[in-house]
């Protein structure tokens, strides 16, 4: 089904094609067009020359034949950086993240990392090819701006490729797999600008089209795949599709593939520029900073993140809220923060204004005490005295600015300190032979991976659900795909999906990554070990592995201490400060220990940071935490 898939011929060859010439116009909104219609497209052109692709070819193939134990050695403090290697989550492929490989010093190190005294030639081929991919990211984004009339679009075609994460990948099916294709790479969107992907001709990537079929992708030798990412996505204010896509293969075929991914600063803002915005094209995403969109993506491993993130258009839930309430949209605090008066004005429809007040009386009072999801007014009739009397007993809960959680998290943050020190105490016993053993098993367990059909372990996996959207006849893979949304897609986008990954979420996950790296988890005791000699089976090899993801998940599922502005829209801080009132109060009234109270204030925290709710909800939201926290 490769015809399908819309072709653009940039070689020079014969006249040339010249920037800013009428052709080239022509040719910028056939991309852009391309962009908007399937969010991919294939594309030839000079920059990259045939033997440089053979050459990298040639490399990867020597990199991923290097042992196990060597690849190991690649750790990075940044998320999904590391060499992943085929695990029961991602059984079918390996692959690695290098940042900004186009750079002398990164190129260096990562080849140095293994092979020690220098490899030239993988090093040059690497930072090449990288820096030729950066360039071709760079003239597609121009283009795709350029067809959107955007007068300085090469400057904004700069800061979308000023960063970048190269992705290696092998993938390979287990040796006597069953005839059918099996799905390597869940599906996915990718979390950046654009992916520019490359492979061995064994084809493998598939599009998910408008009318919901996946259809191979054949990337023509010599040409890239381009798939447009979320951020792009929102940039062109939702015009610009971005592809679902995934990697599935045939048995028994080596399937290499890399594939660059152009990356806004993390600290940039992305922000629909004035051109993308009409009558016709109300505006639809807030401006945000990318970091924040990584955490918020991370977080919650909402595949549709970018739209529940920054969208401003109305979820499904608020539409049946204001079809209540007969209007089309309210403007809430956050919403008119973000647009502010003039954009009001300019792309999106006035809103009528009403007052709370005229709102229906919230119809789940209890004991007619005050109502969770009230607004500010409401809030001021409630006795002072007794108001007084309820902070007092627990103080600072009702932390409007997050800083009653960033006590709590210090405290928790602490005892985790404390037991660490334990744990490290325990394990200073453990020797060096006993890690050595540990590590040759999991070598050995992964070897069984390229031998032994792996199937069966997905069953383990099951537990881990999100929604699945796959066809039902993916299902074989779709357990393998759900549990592992967030590693697949953070490691894609490294392949990032990690594309997004591939960025950092905050420099808190990066310490935490930094000290794991460190330490390499070590500290744990092998309690497993004389069974796992005994038995190879035994998987305890990955408590290591599971335990610094939990660590790390630990600091990914924190609550965003802004989700206020940055997600909700139909609550605000004043009614989760009554909400918490109210459970203070359930709290006494039932005496509750104080824990069962954080703990509950904690999962509202988290939930909100990830999901939006209509303040109808809120107060169910609240003794449903309880209930769970208690
Ligand atoms: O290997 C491929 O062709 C696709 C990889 C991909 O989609 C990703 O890394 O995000
Ligand atoms: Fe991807």
């Amino acid at each position: 089904m490769a015809s399908e898939s819309p072709f653009f011929d940039l070689r020079r060859g014969g006249s040339g094609i010249e920037e800013g010439s009428e052709e080239w116009r022509e040719m910028c909104l056939k991309v852009r067009e391309a962009g908007e219609t399937h969010g991919y497209f294939l594309l030839m052109c000079d920059d990259v020359p045939n033997d440089l692709r053979e050459e990298m070819f040639k490399q990867i193939n020597t990199l991923f034949e290097l042992p196990l134990q060597t690849k190991m050695k690649y750790k990075k403090p940044k998320l999904f950086r590391s060499y992943n290697r085929r695990n029961p989550i991602t059984p079918f492929y390996e692959g690695f993240g290098i940042d900004d490989a186009h750079l002398d010093d990164e190129a260096e190190s990562f080849t140095k990392t293994f092979w020690p005294e220098g490899n030239p030639k993988f090093c040059e081929t690497l930072k090449s090819m990288s820096s030729k991919m950066l360039g071709v990211g760079y003239l597609v984004l121009k283009m795709i701006m350029a067809g959107y009339g955007i007068p300085n679009y090469a400057s904004g075609a700069e800061r979308m490729t000023c960063t970048s994460d190269f992705k290696l990948l092998k993938y390979i099916l287990p040796v006597g797999s069953s005839d059918e294709t099996e799905v390597t790479m869940i599906s996915h969107t990718d979390k950046g600008c654009i992916s520019i992907l490359y492979d061995n001709d064994v084809q493998g990537l598939q599009m998910l089209t408008n009318s919901g079929e996946w259809i191979d992708i054949k990337i023509p030798k010599g040409g890239f795949a381009i798939i447009i990412g979320d951020i792009l996505k929102a940039w062109s204010n939702g015009r610009l599709h971005a592809a679902t896509h995934r990697v599935a293969l045939n048995k028994e075929k080596l399937r290499y593939s890399f594939g660059l991914f152009p990356m806004v600063k993390e600290d940039m803002e992305i922000k629909v520029p004035n051109e993308l915005v009409d009558d016709q094209h109300p505006l639809r995403y807030r401006p945000f900073i990318y970091r924040d969109f990584l955490s918020h993506y991370i977080a919650t491993r909402n595949p549709e993140s970018i739209d529940v993130f920054a969208g401003i258009q109305m979820s499904k839930e608020n539409l049946i809220s204001a079809k209540d309430d007969e209007f089309p949209l309210r403007v809430t605090r956050a919403r008119a923060k973000i647009l502010g008066s003039k954009s009001l004005g300019e792309g999106i429809p006035p809103y009528p204004s009403r007052s709370f007040k005229n709102e229906p009386k919230n119809k789940l009072r209890v004991n007619s005490k005050r109502v969770a999801s009230d607004d500010i007014n409401t809030c001021n009739v409630a006795p002072a005295g007794l108001q007084h009397k309820r902070r007092t007993v627990l103080t600072d809960v009702t932390n409007i600015r997050g800083e009653s959680y960033d006590k709590c998290f210090n405290t928790s943050k602490l005892q985790a300190r404390v037991h660490k020190k334990n744990i490290t105490k325990v394990a200073s016993g453990v020797s060096t032979e006993n890690t050595s053993s540990k590590d040759d098993l999991g070598v050995k367990l992964d070897e069984e991976l390229s031998s032994k059909r792996v199937v069966e372990s997905h069953d383990n996996i099951t537990a881990v659900t999100f929604d699945d959207k796959e066809p039902a006849e993916h299902c074989m893979s779709n357990s393998i795909r759900e549990g592992v949304i967030a590693d697949n897609t953070l490691s894609m986008q490294g392949s990032v999906k990690s594309d997004e990954l591939m960025i950092s979420p905050n420099k808190e996950i990066d310490m935490i990554c930094e000290k794991l790296a460190a330490s390499d988890c070590l500290a744990i005791v092998d309690i497993d070990l004389e069974l796992k000699l005994k038995d190879p089976l035994v998987w305890s090899s990955y408590a290591p592995d599971i335990y610094k993801k939990t660590r790390v998940t630990e600091v990914e599922r924190k609550p965003l201490t802004n989700y206020m502005e940055k997600l909700q829209k139909d609550i605000s801080p004043s009614m989760r400060a009554i909400l918490i009132d109210w459970l203070v109060e359930v709290t006494e009234e039932y005496k509750l220990v104080p824990d069962t109270l954080y703990l509950t204030v904690n999962l509202i925290d988290r939930y909100l940071s990830a999901s939006l709710i209509q303040k109808q909800r809120l107060q169910l939201l609240g003794v449903t935490c309880m209930l769970i926290a208690s």
